[in-house]
Order: structure tokens, then sequence, then C-alpha cells
């Protein structure tokens, strides 16, 4: 592909999360997490990391910002953590919670970097999990009070919020997986989950539409989309997509974008797990509060035959020839550019922005004391020039948010898995941009490559 330009005021960002940077998790007056729990329960977490110090960026914000200005970056996606905020998840706010993130937006707005800020990237108030967590459905009102705060106190300034990031991995990696906090293996649990995770994101929409903050303010969530693909032709194989592309997908596309769970897979669930609970007026709420825009955590493609057991869920996941990631994902760019053209297709989606993606390579090569990561260049050069073609065949890709601005905590893998632009040197804490930050900053400067 020849020199590409994108389109004016494209967003060229990069993406963190409050737990996998800030570290400072009791200082001034936070309250504890799932994830301050999980990392700390032994055997959870590789090498029994936590994000009680991660990248310290909550004492080393103002010095974070200044690379990001330097790296000319246009926007930047930062969550607020929620028990920085509510350390209880409700009642008391804690004003040094509030101050952190009005000085961190000051600090942006500053530096010409527009935020966009989430809502919730996995880190609930132990408190709220005490009580149940997201099984408890009162918990979605305490989510929307939060919202509301954050958007009085931010709302003049930030005007792009998303609710949720990822509600998928959310419940079924935390609940029914048990590989992320809270650490529970309860399918119908997670099930359960999925629908207060959306009666929350809506709730919050309805808050934000409320709030006299939303003028020229938009709102939107992200869900981490992955196209599926069959292994074969067979009529076998493509039930093994039906489901996957439901479980995965439509199960949140639909009742965000149509208002309906998708009949397929809601028949299956009610079946199997008797859930998800839905209420008279649930699926009316959630069918009116309309997004702003759709953020896509975009990072691989699955492909996947019918698997050896009965059932609309038996699948396998096969994994083909390629490059992979040190996640084990494999590099395939033209999934970027077949979600995009699907979302576009079948949801009609208004603005998209991708709010993640990215790869954890080994980072082992450096040069002149730089890390030399042409694979991470090479796997978002790739990706960007489909988000390119996606935008020419009509899509309507506003931004790209890379994941991530710096290595940081990897959930489970802990510091194992380094997916940062900048490299992160855990032992003293510097901050030095990748050859792919260099790059970026080129990408950014030409608004194309
Ligand atoms: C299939 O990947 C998921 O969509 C996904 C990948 N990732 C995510 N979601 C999360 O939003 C980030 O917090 C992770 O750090 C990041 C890298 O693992």
């Amino acid at each position: 592909m020849g020199k590409i330009t994108f389109p004016k005021d494209f967003i060229w960002g990069a993406a963190t999360a409050s737990y996998q940077i800030e570290g400072a998790v009791n200082q001034d007056g936070r309250g504890e997490s799932i994830w301050d729990r999980f990392s700390h329960t032994p055997g959870k977490v590789l090498n029994g990391d936590t994000g009680d110090v991660a990248c310290d960026h909550y004492n080393r914000y103002k010095e974070d910002v200044q690379l990001m200005k330097e790296l000319g970056l246009k926007g930047y996606r930062f969550s607020v953590a929620w028990p920085r905020i509510y350390p209880q998840g409700k009642g008391q706010v804690n004003q040094k919670g509030l101050d952190f993130y009005n000085s961190l937006v000051d600090e942006l707005l500053k530096a010409g970097i527009e935020p966009i800020v989430t809502l919730y990237h996995w880190d609930l108030p132990q408190a709220l999990q005490d009580i149940g967590g997201w099984d408890n459905r009162d918990v979605t009102d305490y989510f929307a009070d939060y919202a509301f705060k954050m958007y009085d106190v931010l709302g003049d300034r930030v005007k792009k919020w998303i609710t949720h990031n990822e509600p998928w991995v959310v419940a079924f990696v935390g609940n029914a997986f048990g590989e992320h906090a809270p650490g529970y293996k309860d399918f119908a649990l997670a099930v359960r989950i999925t629908h207060h995770l959306l009666l929350s994101h809506a709730k919050a929409v309805q808050a934000y539409r409320q709030s006299g903050n939303d003028d020229g303010g938009q709102i939107g969530i992200t869900l981490n989309l992955t196209p599926v693909y069959p292994d074969s032709d067979s009529p076998e194989d493509s039930e093994a997509v039906q489901f996957q592309d439901g479980f995965q997908n439509r199960w949140f596309l639909d009742p965000v974008f149509k208002g309906a769970y998708p009949e397929d897979i809601l028949e299956f669930y009610q079946e199997k797990y008797n859930a998800p609970v839905i209420r008279p007026g649930d699926m009316e709420l959630i069918a009116d509060n309309h997004i702003d825009f759709l953020g896509i955590n975009y990072y691989t493609r699955a492909v996947v035959k019918k698997g050896r057991e009965s059932g609309f869920d038996s699948v396998e996941h096969v994994h083909p020839e390629g490059k992979y990631t040190e996640m084990g994902w494999e590099v395939y760019p033209e999934g970027l550019y077949d979600l995009l053209m699907r979302i576009h297709r079948d949801y009609n989606a208004p603005n998209i922005y991708i709010t993640e993606n990215g790869a954890a390579f080994k980072d082992d090569k450096v040069v002149d004391g730089i890390v030399d990561d042409q694979d991470r260049l090479e796997y978002l050069k790739s990706h960007f020039e489909a988000a390119y073609r996606a935008i020419q065949d009509g899509v309507n890709l506003k931004g790209y948010y890379v994941w991530s601005f710096m290595d940081n905590f990897e959930w489970a893998y802990g510091y194992s898995k380094r997916f940062g632009i900048v490299y992160v040197d855990y032992e003293t804490l510097k901050r030095t941009p990748k050859k792919s930050a260099l790059w970026y900053r080129d990408v950014i400067a030409d608004n194309g490559f």
C-alpha cells in the first residue's frame, strides 16, 4: 500500500487503565478493589505480581503526560478507579481521588491531548463485591451514581466517555473461567452479570443525558470484538461460528444497538443456565439509551470448528499457521477490516473508535538504549492499513488508541507481558520510548505513513 493519509482530525491516541498503571493503592484514601484482593491471593497472578506499585502513574502522571506530548498524542484513553472516588463503592466521596483526576485532565488539556475516560476498567470496589458485586442488581445503581459524580466533576472538560471496558471479559473471564478477579467459575453467574453490566451501562448513559454536562459530549461503550472464521465450510463448523460469534460478539452488540438479546443465544442460556434474570422494563431501558460511539478493542481473530461434545456451545478453537504474539494471539490485521465492515453493515454503528489495539512481544532487542520492537511497529502498521481500508470503504472510524501507552500490569500475567510503546523499567520506573513510539510519533505528525 502506497503512502496513506487518514481523515483530517483523526484522533491518534494511546490507552491505559487505572489498576494497570497507577499503583499508590493505599495512598490518599483509595479503597480496596477486587483486583487488590485477587492479586494478593496466592496463585492468582504470575510471579505473585500485584498492582501495588505498577508504573506509579498516580505520582508520576505529570511526567507521563509530558512524554505523551513529546510523542504528539492527540488523545489519551484512561480509566477512573472507582475505589479512589467511592472507597466503599457508594456513600462517602474521597475528595483526593477527585483531585487526582481533575489534575490529570487539566495536564492533558494543557498538553493539547483530548481525554477519553473509561468509567469501569475492572477495578470494582471490594466493598461492593462483598455484597454480591455485579450479581447484585443494586450495584447497577451505585455505578450510575458514580458515573454521575464523574460527569459532574470532569464533564465540563471531558467530552468523550466510555461506560464499560469489555463487559464480556468482566463477566466471563472473572466469573466463569476464574482467571480474573473476583475469580469465580460459574457460567450461570457470568450470564446474569452480563445483563447487570448492560443495565448499568444504560443507567450511566441515562445519567449522562441528565447530567447537564453532555453538551457536545459523546458517550459509548467499549466491547472486545473478535471476528470468527470457520475451520472448514462444513455445516457443523458454521454452527460453531454462529455460537462463538453470538457468545462473544452479538450478545452485547444486539442489546446495545437493537435493544434485544440475540434469540439463539438467549434461548440457549435460558435453557441451560436459567439466566439472565430480566425484569420488565430492562430491555426498554437498554434500548432507549443509545450510544454516540462504539469503542472496539481488537487484537486477533478466532478460527473455530465443531467440538467433540454435542450441543450448540460445542466449539473448538483452531490455531492456524502464522505469526503469533507473546499472548499466543494470531497476528491477523485482515480481521480488523472484516470486523469494522461487519459492524458497519450489520449495526450501522455511529462513530467508531478503536479503543485498544496492540501487541505483546519479547522486547528483548535493544539498540543504543532503545527497544527495537520492529515486530510491534509492523503489527501496528498492518492494523493501521486495515483500518484505513475500512474508512475508505465507508466506516465511520474516528480514532485509534494504541494499547498501550506504556508497559504495565497485564492482569493474571503480571508484568511478564509488555504491550507498551514506551518501555518501563520496573526496578527504576524509568520510561523510555521504544522504536514503535518514535515511529508512531511520525505517523501522528504526518497523519499517515
Ligand atoms: C482479546 O484481548 C482483549 O480484548 C483485551 C486485551 N486487553 C484488554 N482486553 C484489556 O482491556 C486491557 O486491560 C489489557 O491489558 C489488554 C491486553 O491484554
